[in-house]
């Protein structure tokens, strides 16, 4: 099976990064669409704001001019009915300049546009040709366009033609709006001035600026702006887009139809932005808590969630542990995956450590009498070595075994090994420890014995096994050498001394038990 690696991610980390980055996504898409739906509605109002505020304004600048055309109207019919009255017509002309604000100043001229009389006097502007000859060739009434004046001012020039009582034209009335000075017209606008970035601006037909709040602007030509088109077309709408000076704007426009002029108002796109920014720093302060405390949340729940299948799967590589049981079952399981992986793991474990039980049995006794075999006995010592205070070595061996196999064969000679091993587990403790070492030698090991009582219970096995007639082979008889081992002693002298023992016994006829200290043989059964 080709090895691959080691992931190095594990559920834990997989699921909260997934649950966090989620969360973090959802949390940004929310913010995104929310600034989003804002902006949108803060152009939209701006917007509609300007186009409404444009069309206020254009209202009243028509109402203006129309009250202004109504004035001179007025006076017309007053100088025509004796036009060449030039004491009339001065008066006339100063009556229309200080009835109100409406003009800086009054001309009345006849059908060549020669000046006959104006007010204020101080301009001694009689007998001067107008400047603008569209009003005398349309002799209708009229609101011109900016020009310069006779003065070298900046003017509007508002007029309407005079005729006698047989409609010939005598000449015109006019009155002149100093576009840098106060008038009603000036009044009117610097009234309407606008809050948050907005201001609102006049232009005549000609693109040339009538009114600005910044007074530099007054007289400037606007040329390729597309606020100032949509402006000049008369119509009343809203619209983005960069002026002139490349600021992106949201205007607002509406035209004046008695002058052919544009009324825009328009607020820079920055100020929207800024507004935004601030309401969105705002939602962000009102986001931010409970965002982060939306985090720790899913970071606490994904935490319970993956716990317990961390510790599952931890314990997964450990299942040989003889602890694995009890701690597996101590994980708490409060769902039904990771109720269903406990149970199966347990399972495992059971299973797998009773096989772990089997091969380490197999693997520590001997095949054919079940008894320990040497590797066993090594492991017990381990322990016992550390633990116990004595520990009594019986070495048992058959006597004349080489006979019993050559007289009834090697089933036979097995079937007594079995035979001696069944002997030797009815006269030990279940605390003794019963090997088989060699052929037909046997070691029992007594924790915790004196001599004495190691030396009993060899005699009782001796005799057992010579009272007891074996099947096809009768009586057979075993020799004996007892030792003891106390705390500090080299286990393998006592091994030795035990065997040196057992040698005797057969030297001394077997059938006999030889032990330590007393070096004296209990005698052969008779
Ligand atoms: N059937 C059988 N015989 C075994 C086994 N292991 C060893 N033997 C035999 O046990 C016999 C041991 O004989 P010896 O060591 O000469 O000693 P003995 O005949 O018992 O004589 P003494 O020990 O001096 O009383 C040999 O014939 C071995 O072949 C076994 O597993 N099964």
């Amino acid at each position: 099976m080709p090895s691959q690696p080691k992931p190095r991610l594990n559920l834990r980390i997989v699921l909260l990064t997934f649950a966090l980055f989620s969360a973090a996504v959802t949390l940004a898409n929310t913010f995104w669409v929310m600034f989003k739906i804002q902006k949108r509605e803060l152009i939209e109002n701006a917007l509609e704001g300007n186009r409404a505020y444009a069309a206020r304004i254009a209202a009243a600048v028509e109402g203006v001019l129309s009250s202004d055309l109504d004035r001179l109207e007025y006076g017309s019919a007053i100088v025509s009915k004796n036009f060449s009255d030039r004491q009339l017509l001065a008066v006339e002309a100063r009556r229309l300049l200080e009835q109100d604000n409406s003009f800086n100043s009054v001309l009345i001229t006849n059908a060549d546009g020669t000046i006959v009389a104006s007010a204020p006097e101080r301009l001694q502007l009689n007998g001067q040709s107008l400047q603008s000859r569209e009003p005398l060739e349309r002799r209708k009434p009229l609101v011109s366009n900016a020009f310069h004046s006779i003065t070298g001012n900046l003017v509007v020039f508002v007029s309407q033609p005079v005729f006698d009582a047989n409609g010939q034209y005598l000449g015109l009335v006019g009155g002149a709006l100093r576009l840098e000075q106060q008038n009603t017209l000036q009044a009117l606008m610097d009234l309407n001035r606008r809050q948050n970035g907005a201001y609102v601006y006049l232009v005549d037909s000609q693109r040339r600026v009538l009114y600005h709040p910044d007074p530099q602007q007054i007289g400037r030509l606007i040329d390729h702006d597309r606020i100032v088109d949509a402006a000049l077309s008369q119509a009343n709408g809203s619209l983005q887009a960069v002026d002139r000076d490349g600021n992106e704007m949201l205007a607002g426009y509406a035209g004046i139809p008695s002058s052919r002029w544009g009324i825009v108002s328009q607020q820079p796109m920055a100020v929207v932005q800024e507004t935004l920014s601030v309401t969105a720093l705002k939602v962000a302060k009102g986001i931010v808590p409970l965002g982060l405390l939306g985090l720790l949340l899913i970071w606490w729940s994904g935490s319970r969630i993956s716990n317990p299948l961390s510790r599952l799967a931890d314990s997964a590589g450990r299942l040989d542990v003889p602890e694995s049981y009890e701690r597996i079952s101590a994980i708490p399981v409060d769902y039904l995956e990771s109720w269903q992986l406990r149970r199966a793991l347990l399972l495992s474990v059971s299973l797998l450590q009773e096989k772990i039980g089997r091969l380490n049995h197999q693997a520590q006794s001997d095949p054919l009498t079940g008894l320990a075999n040497r590797r066993a006995m090594q492991d017990a010592l381990t322990v016992w070595l550390e633990s116990k205070k004595t520990i009594a070595v019986i070495s048992v061996d058959i006597d004349h075994f080489k006979r019993v196999n050559d007289t009834f064969g090697h089933d036979v000679g097995d079937e007594t090994l079995r035979s001696v091993a069944g002997l030797m587990k009815q006269n030990s403790r279940p605390s003794d420890l019963l090997c088989r070492v060699g052929g037909e030698e046997f070691v029992l090991l007594l924790p915790d014995s004196s001599i004495a009582a190691a030396v009993d219970i060899a005699e009782r096995l001796r005799l057992s096994i010579a009272s007891t007639a074996l099947e096809a082979v009768g009586h057979i008889t075993v020799s004996l050498g007892v030792a003891l081992w106390r705390a500090g002693d080299s286990m393998d002298d006592v091994f030795q001394k035990a065997d040196q023992l057992l040698y005797r016994a057969k030297q001394q006829g077997r059938n006999q038990v030889v032990a330590e200290q007393e070096s004296s043989a209990t005698g052969p059964a008779s």
